[in-house]
């Protein structure tokens, strides 16, 4: 629970942001302060090997997913791959639609990436409406990969994103307004 607390202490709300009535969850406190980091990749690495997910692959969203997803997958000694916002990926991708808590985007992922068969952990900081992670899965499920669980910093709770999702989700810390 320490841990918990340390990470919950160093998240920062910003209300209007990026737009009116969106509260901000800021995650990019915890990154000015190593231990802070150092206990957030070991939970998460607990959090994978404690269940028995055994993952091929963590899969980092665009753009903070990327801050976590390369320390978890070296822990782990398993691949990292990004699903990226359109247009910035080269080679061969699929694309997928949808809609997130402040506006509507495009995610793609490069063919190939993850393989079929795969078993695959999602990594994001947030979870809203869970449309980011969703698009996501269905990326992931269009590859061939099973997603075996969905894991973020934060869950905005009241807004039931966790439900759009074809696996089980986890978070450390959780706001229900
Ligand atoms: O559950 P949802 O309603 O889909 O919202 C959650 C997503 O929104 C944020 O990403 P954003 O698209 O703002 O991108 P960024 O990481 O590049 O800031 C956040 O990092 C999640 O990926
Ligand atoms: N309230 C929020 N705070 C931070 N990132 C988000 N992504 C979607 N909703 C968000």
């Amino acid at each position: 629970m320490a841990d918990v607390q340390l990470i919950k202490c160093l998240l920062k709300a910003i209300p209007d942001f990026p737009q009116q009535g969106i509260l901000f969850q800021d995650i990019f406190p915890i990154f000015q302060d190593p231990t802070a980091v150092e206990t957030l990749v070991t939970h998460i690495v607990h959090r994978i090997t404690s269940t028995g997910l055994r993952p091929d692959v963590i899969v980092g969203l665009d753009a903070r997913g990327f801050l976590l997803g390369p320390w978890i997958a070296n822990r782990l000694k398993c691949a990292f791959v990004p699903v990226r916002k359109a247009g910035k990926l080269p080679g061969k991708t699929t694309r997928v639609g949808y809609e997130k808590e402040y506006g509507t985007d495009y995610f793609e992922m490069q063919a190939g990436a993850v393989k079929a068969g795969q078993r695959v952990v999602v990594l994001d900081d947030l979870i809203a409406t869970g449309g980011s992670a969703k698009a996501a899965g269905d990326l992931i499920a269009q590859n061939g990969g099973t997603t075996v669980e969905y894991i973020f910093i934060v869950e905005l709770t009241a807004l039931k994103g966790a439900a759009k999702l074809d696996a089980p989700t986890y978070s450390i810390v959780q706001f229900d307004d």
